[in-house]
């Protein structure tokens, strides 16, 4: 074995029968394959599923064991292979569960029929109290059509799912929100936004959620527009204030003023564009970019923002850099000029790693695994919905970053994602801005 062993996990069919396993086994002894812990996951009369860990030198090894078990035959079969990030998606990352737990038959009748009929009626008479008899108020949709999964593109609603159950774990964990994905087979503007409206009256709020510029950009203006519930697009404005809070983080250290400092934008899609109109609602003077997309570039140019010519020039001109491409590696660490800024948040891969960046002279540097959208989604849905206010505010944004940043700790860029008084700390400042906006 090599000192960074290649550990999987095969999930193996085989016909329930005595010595198939035993065939198994040999054949991946035989290749040299190390077998750890052997889980029976289902034992049914005509087929076994085992979940076999197997520890290899590479992945190579690895095909050859695969290979190797489907041609025992017999109806032996390797059906997936996993790894620990693999097998924390087992089965999907959330659960619709009940709140109340029937244990009688007054429960049932309390809880289904004929007890819920009374209740429907109630709400009937008067629609708003079912924001006291059902859970709508504290559910939120996250809604995508696919488009723009993290930075790996236009790979559709259903490869997105594993991000969206991760946006609905994190609602739960750090706001008590119930996230429901929602996966939508169109990106037309016109089909997004009638699907969205047609839907809306399940939930409290709507969170947009991976759909790509610039048809990202039409939905979210139109839903805010047409419906009475909060709605947000997550890759622009969660990331605008996570932004934000991080760049002011980082001048409030070095002893700068974020105004005073010239912010480049590097890829002005749903998160970029958000940015610097976030940046440019915050005072910043300077606020340059530049895309691969004439329109894009257009679109910064309308907001009051300037375009560079080259990325080349942003790096050689700009205090902060910030980079949303989803193109991993495009900063080179000759471009870092000494002292900069650099937050690099594409996911899953940086433009430019934190440690590269810092080594060829950044004052700061971050990636998108810490700069993320996570610090700010959960706590601004928290507030609108405590707030019950039908519109999160260019205000309520602001506090939201704000909060981020007192919850900062000495030396740190932003806080800790799992320290929970971040997300009741913007929670509290988005209700009290939107509080004070209804004023
Ligand atoms: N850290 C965080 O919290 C977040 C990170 N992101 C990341 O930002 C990236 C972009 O996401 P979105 O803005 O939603 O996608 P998007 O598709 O709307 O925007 C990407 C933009 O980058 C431009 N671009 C691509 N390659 C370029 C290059 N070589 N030079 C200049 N411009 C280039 C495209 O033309 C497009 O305008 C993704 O990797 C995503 O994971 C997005 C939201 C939150
Ligand atoms: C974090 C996030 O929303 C993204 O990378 O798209
Ligand atoms: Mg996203």
């Amino acid at each position: 074995m090599t000192s960074t062993p290649y550990l999987r996990n095969l999930i193996i069919e085989t016909p329930s029968k005595p010595g198939n396993f035993a065939k198994v086994a040999y054949a991946i002894g035989k290749l040299e394959g190390d077998i750890g812990d052997i889980q029976t996951i289902k034992v049914g009369t005509l087929s076994t599923i085992r979940d076999v860990s197997v520890q290899c030198n590479d992945a190579e090894q690895l095909d050859k064991i695969v290979e190797a078990i489907n041609a025992i035959g017999d109806g032996i079969q390797v059906q997936a292979i996993s790894d620990d990030v693999l097998r924390a998606h087992e089965g999907g990352k959330i659960h619709m569960k009940g709140k109340v737990e029937i244990r009688s038959l007054g429960d049932l009748r309390r809880v289904y029929t004929p007890g819920v009929a009374n209740v429907c009626k109630v709400i009937e008479k008067d629609p708003q109290q079912a924001q006291f008899f059902t859970g709508i108020s504290n559910t939120v949709a996250i809604v995508t059509d696919g488009t723009a999964i993290l930075g790996l593109g236009n790979i559709g609603p259903v490869a997105g799912m594993p991000v969206m159950e991760g946006k609905a774990v994190l609602f739960d964990q750090f706001a008590g929100i119930s996230g429901i994905p929602i996966l939508l087979d169109t990106s037309d503007p016109d089909q997004v936004v009638e699907t969205v409206k047609h839907i809306h009256q399940g939930f409290g709020g709507i969170l947009l959620e991976d759909i790509g510029s610039p048809h990202c950009f039409e939905i979210e203006e139109r839903l805010k527009a047409e419906l009475n519930i909060p709605v947000m697009h997550d890759d622009q404005h969660g990331t605008a204030v996570v932004a934000l809070a991080s760049t002011l983080s980082a001048c409030r250290q070095a002893g700068v003023k974020l105004g005073d400092s010239v912010v480049g934008q590097i890829g002005l899609g749903a998160a970029g564009l958000a940015i610097s109109r976030m940046m440019m609602a915050y005072g910043v003077k300077k606020m340059q970019g530049i895309d691969m997309n004439e329109q894009a570039l257009e679109r910064l140019l309308q907001y009051g923002g300037t375009t560079a010519e080259s990325l080349e020039e942003i790096m050689a001109t700009s205090d902060i850099v910030i980079a949303t491409t989803g193109v991993q590696g495009l900063i080179k660490p000759e471009m870092v000029r000494p002292g900069q800024i650099i937050l690099a948040l594409s996911n899953p891969h940086a433009e430019i790693q934190p440690e590269a960046a810092l080594e060829a002279g950044a004052a700061f540097a971050a990636d998108g695994r810490l700069v993320n959208n996570v610090l700010g989604f959960p706590g601004i849905f928290r507030g609108a919905l405590n707030a019950k206010t039908t519109k999160i505010t260019y205000d309520m944004l602001i506090a939201a970053a704000l909060a981020i940043l007192d919850s900062t700790k000495h030396g740190d860029l932003v806080p800790h994602p799992l320290d929970p008084n971040v997300h009741q700390n913007v929670a509290d400042a988005v209700e009290k801005a939107a509080n004070l906006s209804s004023l």
